[in-house]
This record gives C-alpha cells, sequence and structure tokens, in this order.
C-alpha cells in the first residue's frame, strides 16, 4: 500500500494556493445514490437500529449477527453550500502547533528546564523533576528512564549553560518519543485483483466527546487540501446532530456525507453504504465517523468490531485512527489497548493538546501498543489539526 507523506500534503497545497484553485468553485453536484449494490449488498438484511440503540442505554452485549446490516437507509448530504473553502496550508499548522503549545499555561518541558538549570541539583530537584513528568502522564517506567538518563549526562558532560541544558533535555525527550516510529497516513486507493476500484477506508474510533467527528471534518478538509476526493460516512447513528456536524463539514469543502434518515440504525450499515459509494464513485478516501463508545462496554464494542467487519466486504480499513483527548491522561491507556484489540488501531489522534500540559500519554500509548500518533489537535478550529511531528513537538514544549 502506497504512503502520503504529510510533505505531500503540504506541496499540494502550495499548488492549490498558487494557482487560486478552489475558492468560488461552485458545488453543483450532490449524487444520490440509489443503484443497486451488488455482491456486498447480498449479504446484508435490515437494519437493527433498535438493539443498537437499547445497548447503549443499557450495555447489554450485542446480539444482532454481522450479516444483519441493511445498507437501504444511508443517503448523501443535503444541499451543499455554494461556496467552497480553501483549508489553510500544512506547513502553516506546524508552526501554529509550537505556539499553542508553548502558550499552554506552564509547558512540561519549560518547568523541567527551570528546574534542571539551577546551579547545583539537589535530590529535592530531580524529585520534583519525577513529579512533573509523572503528572504530565508520562508514566512510571519513562519517567524512570527519562530521570537516569538525565542524571547520567548532567553529572557526566556536568551541563550548567541554559542552551545546553536545553539541548540535553531536548534529545532526551525526542529520544523517549519514538522518532523511528512510521507516521504516514495510508490514504491511497487501490486497485483489486479483478479491477474494482477500492477507496482507502479511515476509520476513526474512541470514546465520548473525545473528538472523533471534529477530527474526520479537519481531516477530511486536509485530504482536499491535497486534491484527494472524499466520502464521509456518518456511523455515529447514536447522536443525530454527529451526522448533521459532519454533513456540515463535508458541506464546506465539497465533501458528501453518507448517513441514515434514522437515528439509531445500524452503524455498520452506514459504514458499508459510505464505503460502497467510494468504491462505486472511484473516490480516494473514505473517512468513516463512529459513535463513542466506552472500551469496557462490551456490546458497544462488539459493535465497533462488526462495523469493521462489515465494511470490510467491499475494502478493509487501511487506517483506523484511535482519538484520545489528551486532557483524560491515564485513562487513555486503557483505552487504547481495548480498542487495539477489537479494532486493530493503526495511529492516535491525541487531541485538546492545545491548554494541557497532560501530553505524555503519547509516549506510554506509543510504547505498550506499539501504535504511533499520527495527528494532534489544537484547538477546535477547522486547520486546528496536525501531523504529529516529534522534533517540532519537543520544541514546543520546550518553549
Ligand atoms: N480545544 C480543543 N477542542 C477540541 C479539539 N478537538 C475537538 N475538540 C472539541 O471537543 C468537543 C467534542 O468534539 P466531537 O468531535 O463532537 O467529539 P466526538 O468524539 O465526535 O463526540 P461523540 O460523538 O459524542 O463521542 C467539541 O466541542 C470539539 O470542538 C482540540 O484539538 N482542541
Amino acid at each position: 500500500m502506497n504512503e502520503l507523506p504529510w510533505i505531500e500534503i503540504i506541496s499540494a497545497v502550495v499548488v492549490l494556493a498558487g494557482g487560486g484553485g478552489l475558492a468560488g468553485v461552485l458545488v453543483a453536484r450532490r449524487r444520490r445514490r440509489t443503484e443497486d449494490q451488488g455482491d456486498a449488498s447480498s449479504t446484508a438484511g435490515t437494519t437493527t437500529a433498535p438493539s443498537a440503540t437499547a445497548e447503549r442505554e443499557t450495555a447489554e452485549p450485542a446480539t444482532a449477527e454481522p450479516d444483519t446490516a441493511g445498507p437501504a437507509t444511508a443517503e448523501p448530504a443535503a444541499t451543499a453550500a455554494p461556496v467552497l473553502e480553501r483549508p489553510a496550508p500544512t506547513a502553516g499548522r506546524l508552526v501554529r502547533l509550537r505556539d499553542r503549545l508553548a502558550r499552554s499555561g506552564s509547558p512540561l518541558g519549560a518547568r523541567l528546564l527551570s528546574v534542571l538549570s539551577r546551579d547545583s541539583l539537589t535530590e529535592d530537584d530531580w524529585d520534583e523533576i519525577e513529579e512533573e513528568l509523572l503528572l504530565a502522564d508520562v508514566g512510571a517506567g519513562p519517567t524512570t528512564e527519562l530521570l537516569d538518563a538525565l542524571r547520567t549526562r548532567v553529572r557526566v558532560l556536568g551541563v550548567r549553560e541554559p542552551a545546553a541544558v536545553r539541548d540535553l533535555l531536548r534529545a532526551e525527550l525526542v529520544a523517549l518519543l519514538q522518532p523511528e516510529l512510521d507516521r504516514t497516513l495510508h490514504t491511497d486507493p487501490r486497485t483489486a485483483e479483478d479491477g474494482t476500484h477500492l477507496p482507502a477506508v479511515t476509520l476513526v474510533v474512541g470514546v465520548n466527546g473525545t473528538g472523533k467527528t471534529t477530527t474526520v471534518g479537519k481531516l477530511a478538509r486536509v485530504l482536499v487540501a491535497d486534491g484527494r476526493s472524499v466520502v464521509l460516512g456518518a456511523a455515529d447513528t447514536f447522536r443525530a446532530a454527529a451526522a448533521d456536524q459532519l454533513t456540515t463539514w463535508g458541506n464546506r469543502v465539497g465533501v458528501p456525507t453518507v448517513r441514515s434518515d434514522r437515528e439509531g440504525a445500524d452503524p455498520a450499515s452506514v459504514a458499508f453504504e459510505a464505503v460502497a459509494r467510494g468504491r462505486d464513485e472511484k473516490t480516494d478516501v473514505v473517512l468513516v465517523d463512529t459513535a463513542g463508545r466506552l472500551q469496557n462496554k462490551a456490546g458497544l464494542m462488539d459493535e465497533l468490531g462488526k462495523i469493521v467487519r462489515v465494511a470490510s466486504k467491499v475494502a478493509a480499513p487501511s487506517e483506523v485512527l484511535l482519538v484520545l483527548d489528551a486532557t483524560t491522561g491515564q485513562n487513555g491507556l486503557s483505552q487504547a489497548r481495548v480498542f487495539a484489540e477489537v479494532a486493530g488501531v493503526t495511529g492516535i489522534v491525541l487531541t485538546k493538546l492545545d491548554g494541557t500540559a497532560k501530553g505524555g500519554i503519547v509516549v506510554q500509548v506509543q510504547r505498550e501498543l506499539g501504535v504511533p500518533v499520527k495527528l494532534i489537535g489544537l484547538g477546535e478550529g477547522p486547520d486546528d489539526l496536525a501531523p504529529f511531528d516529534v522534533e517540532e513537538f519537543v520544541d514546543g514544549i520546550l518553549g
């Protein structure tokens, strides 16, 4: 499978900006999908909306079978906004990332630096550093490692100059964040053996309120800026407003949204519809938003497994992005473990990093699961999503 390095996104945006391409273009077409679903739909039966709703309220185990997902209820987006927005260039986002992190009250890096720069470091100073790291959710193991490395290097090198201390801390923090991990997003469509176009499918999962819908909307903008065709799938059928929210995101950049006309409809059905539409219309990427679910509710996690299986009848997801709220810290780790097991998470999106010093969870999630943080959310604005770049991130928290 091909990869989409962020540099390509940046280049494409520069090209688009240079050509003055997208602004003012009218959306003339919103196709209502009426054609038969072919092979895949033959496996589908009726939708299972009532059980999905009951499940969420009572957290009972799911009873629906994978083959009961009916695709019939999904519909394209409502009327599009007439004027398309042009998403902000990705390049500018990295700069903003650093600003936001540096402005987030008292960044971890700045606090560490202030302790490390003291004339002679006492045991109390080292305890303070340890406490800062633990408070930032870096985790016990990585904290001990970092402390040991810092102690050794400070002692051996006798570093005291602020600039040298900064360099030393920077190098240790970068190493902790595993810069060697592959953070590219897999968003290239492929062709099946029989010649069928298969869109790249990205499934976005996570617990309630972490920023899934917002992330799907922001990611659509990034892809559009790169000149990609996108279809959104509103598989959060539990919260009606989520589908409206997603449709609005899509309309702003001329991307159609496949959604159900019934609240509580089977989310697997909607996911199937969206991927099938991407296949039929030869779309590059299908982004599927899912409802928030708690990782300890077996029924909801079963439902997620079903979404993956049913969507895979058309095209298996090439990315399953787990959205974690940075402000919830440690809890993100147990979420990540269960989601990784059920849905095969390929990347983490860490949201709400603006204004929190708890980003240390990045370290633990990557270490324990071997899953890289690929994107970070830095605010509620439409272009406040940036690729996670280890060095930029560390420079941001060092202020
Ligand atoms: N400050 C900040 N807020 C964010 C960020 N990402 C998302 N949010 C906000 O978080 C709130 C929840 O976002 P949603 O996208 O609706 O969350 P969700 O995960 O789809 O929610 P459910 O569907 O209820 O599970 C919204 O108010 C977003 O604007 C971020 O990076 N920074």
